[in-house]
């Protein structure tokens, strides 16, 4: 059970802690059936629907299924029609229609909150993404800047799974299974197909959302690191039974499908659920609960689980052994210790693509311009590493590298094998970091035929080749 920090209010939410488990929860005493999980007559008189994540004949170990019941079903409700006012910037196909692609890094300068009243549904925007919801293969990056409670409306994302990663102002989510709060800091996903409403206690907020289509998050194998370290499954946290019984006319359900919105109307509130027992649910992680494990004598790992200071939080597969359609990683607060080696991240080119968020405090590659808030993206075989401020202040203390912590930030990366396009309002944003090109451009050679490379003093180029 957790206390909202800030919110004197009493308790919002109640928890229930582990991964992938089997969850059973009643908000009423004797709620749930227990003998079976379609009753003729169900306690309470509830109606029993099922929320099917997989294929009924998916392999048991990736099968998730959850049974809810409920004041009444959730087909309680007039015919979907495109919402008006539609949505213009929400997409899930990408293609040439919809979408463009570019090598060239980009950055982003954190959105600011809009003025005017905005809801979570009417905040979000799409940034990039790979294929189509259509298709069940693909993947959609979003952001948000909103400062309104939703109200009268839940949404339902048919697309694929949320993973929200919350920079600024806190969320209170109700979800058919009950409530989460979930604080910057922390991230939270909402599998497909979920209805839900999300509250803004604090007004302005922002933030990041990874959309997975036809697959749903995991957690990353250990391999040699053992049984236990990076996130715990205990510290994952599901939300109990909680219900409301409303007559509420003119009750708006939002149905993302297809990248398209579509109102239905219906009299009643969708938080009805008296009791649930599954394991397709909503559930939060605070990531500074992470334990990461990294270089202990030499080198910068590869960003990959068992050596990296880059460890994925969570996984989401594809259909290629430890290939991610979409990784969430994070870059939490750690101990550097590393000896006569380069810390920061090394220059690279990378097969898969790299966008990256920061939620707090300042990433270890970038001195400037990378902000919480903000946003950059490194496609498919782009180069990209530190800019040219960590690179020149790394290697003039390079002699004397103590030990050191990385304290007070989170960053974090989704990282997928699918190469995305861009939408045209994130390329034409007056967001978009016009001189992010410059941070590299000061890289100067260091190079000497005769010795030790000259890092303090000035260079001078030399015409002599070495041989
Ligand atoms: O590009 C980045 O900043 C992310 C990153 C970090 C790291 O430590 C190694 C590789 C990598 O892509
Ligand atoms: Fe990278």
């Amino acid at each position: 059970m957790e206390k909202p920090a800030g919110d004197d209010s009493g308790l919002w939410a109640e928890y229930q802690s582990g991964f992938g488990n089997h969850f059973s929860s009643e908000a009423l005493p004797g709620a749930l059936p227990t003998e079976q999980n379609n009753p003729l007559l169900c306690p309470y008189g509830l109606y029993a629907e099922q929320i099917s994540g997989t294929a009924f004949t998916a392999p048991r170990k990736q099968n998730q299924r959850s049974w809810l019941y409920r004041i009444k079903p959730s087909v309680t409700h007039e015919p979907f029609h495109p919402r008006v006012p539609g949505h213009k910037h929400l997409v899930s196909e990408f293609n040439q229609l919809t979408s463009s692609a570019t090598p060239t890094q980009l950055r982003w300068k954190p959105a600011d909150v809009p003025d005017a009243p905005t809801d979570f549904i009417d905040g979000l925007y799409t940034i990039c993404g790979a294929g189509s919801s259509f298709l069940r293969h693909g993947y959609a990056i979003h952001m948000y800047a909103a400062n309104k409670s939703m109200e009268g409306c839940a949404f339902c994302n048919a697309d694929g799974d949320f993973l929200i990663v919350p920079q600024k102002g806190r969320l209170l989510i109700t979800t058919e299974c009950g409530k989460l709060q979930v604080s910057p800091g922390e991230m939270v996903v909402l599998p497909q197909g979920f209805r839900f409403a999300i509250n803004l206690p604090d007004g302005p907020s922002r933030g990041y959302v990874a959309e997975v289509f036809g697959t749903h998050f995991q957690l990353p194998e250990l391999g040699p690191i053992g049984a236990n370290g990076l996130a715990s499954p205990r510290d994952f946290l599901a939300p109990t039974a909680w219900f409301e019984e409303s007559f509420h006319p003119g009750y708006t359900i939002v149905q993302k499908f297809g990248g398209q919105l579509f109102a239905a109307k219906q009299n009643f509130s969708p938080f009805n659920v008296v009791a649930w027992h599954g394991n397709y649910v909503p559930y939060k992680y605070d990531l500074i609960k992470f334990c990461p494990y990294n270089t202990v004598l030499v080198d910068h790992g590869d960003p990959s689980i068992n050596t990296g200071s880059l460890t994925p939080v969570l996984t989401a597969p594809s259909d290629k052994l430890g290939v991610a359609l979409l990784d969430f990683v994070i870059f939490p607060p750690r101990w550097l210790v590393a000896e006569h080696t380069f810390r920061p991240p090394y220059y690279h080119r990378n097969c898969m693509s790299e966008f990256m968020g920061l939620i707090y405090g300042t990433y270890e590659a970038k001195a400037d311009g990378f902000l919480p808030g903000g946003a950059s993206l490194h496609s498919c075989m782009t180069p990209h590493g530190p800019d040219t401020k960590t690179y020149e202040a790394t290697i003039a203390r390079a002699e004397d590298a103590e030990p050191c912590r990385i304290s007070g930030t989170m960053a974090f990366m989704f990282e997928s094998s699918l190469v995305p396009r861009i939408c045209p309002w994130a390329l034409e944003s007056p967001n978009v970091d016009a001189d992010y090109y410059q941070c590299w451009i000061g890289l100067k050679s260091h190079f000497s035929c005769n010795g030790r490379p000259e890092v303090n003093g000035s260079f001078t180029p030399s015409s002599a080749s070495c041989d």
